[in-house]
């Protein structure tokens, strides 16, 4: 499965923050996003997410590829582990949380209240969450945030495996996590000024 992104405008508050952004992620392929905090690597993987619209350009992706992972990571507080993850992995059509609760080292924290849980914690469980979806493109902002070095690197071995079993996994982050795979800067990328939708009042942020 290829991703392929070309000539990109995203928007925040209907203005452009990149532009031209066009590149190519194939299977078994990490590609590592960079960039200065503020540039647009969130509103970037949210639109190539595609929850919210692209200013123009096109992201071609075969249907239903992407599993989408950031710091709100859509964890229902009132449920245990075990329940959340049952629950996406039924939403995804799934049955299996074996794999995840191992990658992600859950297996004490079946039964606690995702709520209840460290920051840590519902990090790894919210990552857990990708491998329970089935899905094939990873997006994942800055999915190291609050992880310790131990988790770290289970977190990059579950992005290894995933690659080695034909996904592909796009990543803003601003620790090495040691994978093999490409770097895009999205530094030139800055938006000029020059393309403004006045209409564009970007509600998705809310
Ligand atoms: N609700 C909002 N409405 C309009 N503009 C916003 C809103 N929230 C953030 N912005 C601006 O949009 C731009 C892009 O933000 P974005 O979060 O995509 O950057 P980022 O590269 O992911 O940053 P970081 O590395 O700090 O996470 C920033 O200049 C930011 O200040």
């Amino acid at each position: 499965m290829t991703l392929t992104v070309s000539d990109l405008i995203v928007a925040r508050g209907g203005i452009a923050v990149l532009e031209g952004v066009s590149f190519t992620l194939k299977s078994g392929r990490a590609l590592v996003i960079r960039g200065p905090n503020g540039i647009g690597k969130t509103t970037m993987l949210r639109t190539i997410a595609g929850l919210q619209p692209p200013m123009a350009g096109k992201v071609d992706a075969p249907e239903e590829s992407f599993a989408y992972a950031a710091h709100s990571d859509g964890l229902k507080s009132m449920l245990s582990v075990e329940e959340n993850l049952r629950f996406w992995a039924s939403v995804f059509g799934q049955s299996d949380i074996d794999g995840a609760v191992q990658a992600f080292d859950l297996e004490d924290l079946l039964p606690r209240l995702a709520g209840a849980l460290s920051a840590g914690q519902k990090r790894r469980l919210g990552l857990a969450r990708l491998l329970v979806t089935g899905r094939s493109i990873w997006i994942l902002d800055e999915p190291t945030v609050s992880l310790d070095t131990q988790s770290v690197a289970r977190f990059a071995d579950a992005v290894r495996a995933h690659l080695a079993a034909g996904g592909s996994a796009l990543i803003a982050t601003h620790i090495d996590l040691g994978l093999e795979g490409d770097v895009l800067d999205v530094g030139p990328f800055k938006a000029t000024g020059h393309h403004a939708d006045p209409a564009g009042f970007d509600e998705s942020f809310l």
